[in-house]
């Protein structure tokens, strides 16, 4: 499918005179994993409310698995599947029945609902459970539960509002570990909003930052971290010769005498290291440990909302 999964011009929403996206550009291709980061407030539930048909947008093209959001939403409704923040997930009825439920919803019949919550159980790791109230499950396995129950109706997209969120850190990894098998195994495309950069960072092919209503940036986690300052290559030297020579004509940002190693401002890419590499063969020095240093997204995050956050 060449079509992109989701692809929106110009999205507008207010609420009042409070503009929450001001002309949002999004094109993501189907079976990727995209993620949407901004401060609190930024307007990324709003995003996912309008992608998923939820509420409706002021302005603005927006289509969504090749149909059009508001004049074919019975058919976008049909493609997707929205979890995260507001849970479907019934605590008085066992993981079981609640499956059972999603399915009779989805008009699956009797023995077919039946084999597909066994199906999911298992999969999600929650057939030991399955006869449990889910009031009784961890919130690891309710977060399981509700993914499980987004996926009775075999959807192409999968909107993910904050997934993890309180999880502790093997449950955000089992979560992780799903969300990538959904994209191998099934193809899906997943829309994912987190609070956490490292979530970002493991699981998005595509990363955009929303600030003040606008992306701010967009593009893999590697581009956006050459972005911002802060990259640098620490270089260790054979010998004192090599390290002043090499000191002299590289500008280092830092020196370490002992240690024979100077620190070099680069954005780590490809073609400024060719250069590095190039300047060192030059001069003839030998260079016994070279390591690239980016910025991670933490860096990024900061540097983008930095301005807009001390203005609110
Ligand atoms: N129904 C509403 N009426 C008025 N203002 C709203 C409404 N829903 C959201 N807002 C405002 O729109 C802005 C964006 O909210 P939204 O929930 O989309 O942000 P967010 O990026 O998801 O934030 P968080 O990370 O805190 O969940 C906020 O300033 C919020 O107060």
């Amino acid at each position: 499918m060449t079509d992109p999964a989701i692809s929106t011009t110009g999205l507008r929403k207010a609420y009042g005179k409070h503009l929450v996206l001001d002309g949002v550009d999004l094109d993501i291709p189907a079976g990727t994993v995209f993620s949407l980061l901004g401060p609190n407030g930024a307007g990324k539930t709003t995003m996912v409310k309008i992608l998923s048909t939820l509420i409706s947008a002021d302005g603005g093209d927006v289509r969504v698995a090749g149909h059009h959001l508001t004049r074919e939403a019975q058919a976008v409704r049909a493609a997707i599947g929205v979890t995260g923040q507001y849970s479907a997930v019934d605590g008085l009825l066992t993981g079981e029945e609640n499956l059972r439920l999603m399915a009779d919803l989805h008009h699956l019949g009797r023995s077919r609902g039946r084999e597909q919550a066994r199906e999911l159980l298992e999969q999600f790791d929650l057939a030991e459970a399955a006869g449990k109230p889910a009031a009784t499950y961890s919130g690891g396995m309710r977060r399981r539960l509700d993914l499980a129950m987004t996926l009775v109706g075999a959807p192409r997209i999968i909107f993910l509002d904050e997934p993890t969120t309180g999880l502790d850190p093997r449950s955000r990894r089992t979560m992780w570990q799903i969300i990538r098998g959904l994209v191998a195994d099934h193809g899906v495309t997943i829309f994912l909003t987190t609070q956490y950069l490292e979530e970002a960072d493991q699981l998005a092919d595509r990363i955009a930052v929303l600030d003040h209503g606008k992306m701010v940036a967009q593009g893999t986690a590697e581009e956006l971290k050459r972005l911002v300052p802060g990259g640098h290559v620490s270089l260790r030297f054979a010998d004192p010769h090599g390290f002043e020579t090499a000191s002299q004509g590289l500008r280092p940002i830092s020196r370490e005498e002992e240690t024979l190693t100077l620190h070099v401002p680069s954005d780590g890419g490809i073609r400024s290291l060719r250069a590095l590499l190039d300047w060192l063969d030059g001069a003839s020095v030998t260079v016994d440990e070279l390591a690239v240093h980016t910025p991670d997204l933490d860096d990024v995050f900061l540097a983008l909302t930095q301005e807009s956050e001390s203005a609110r």
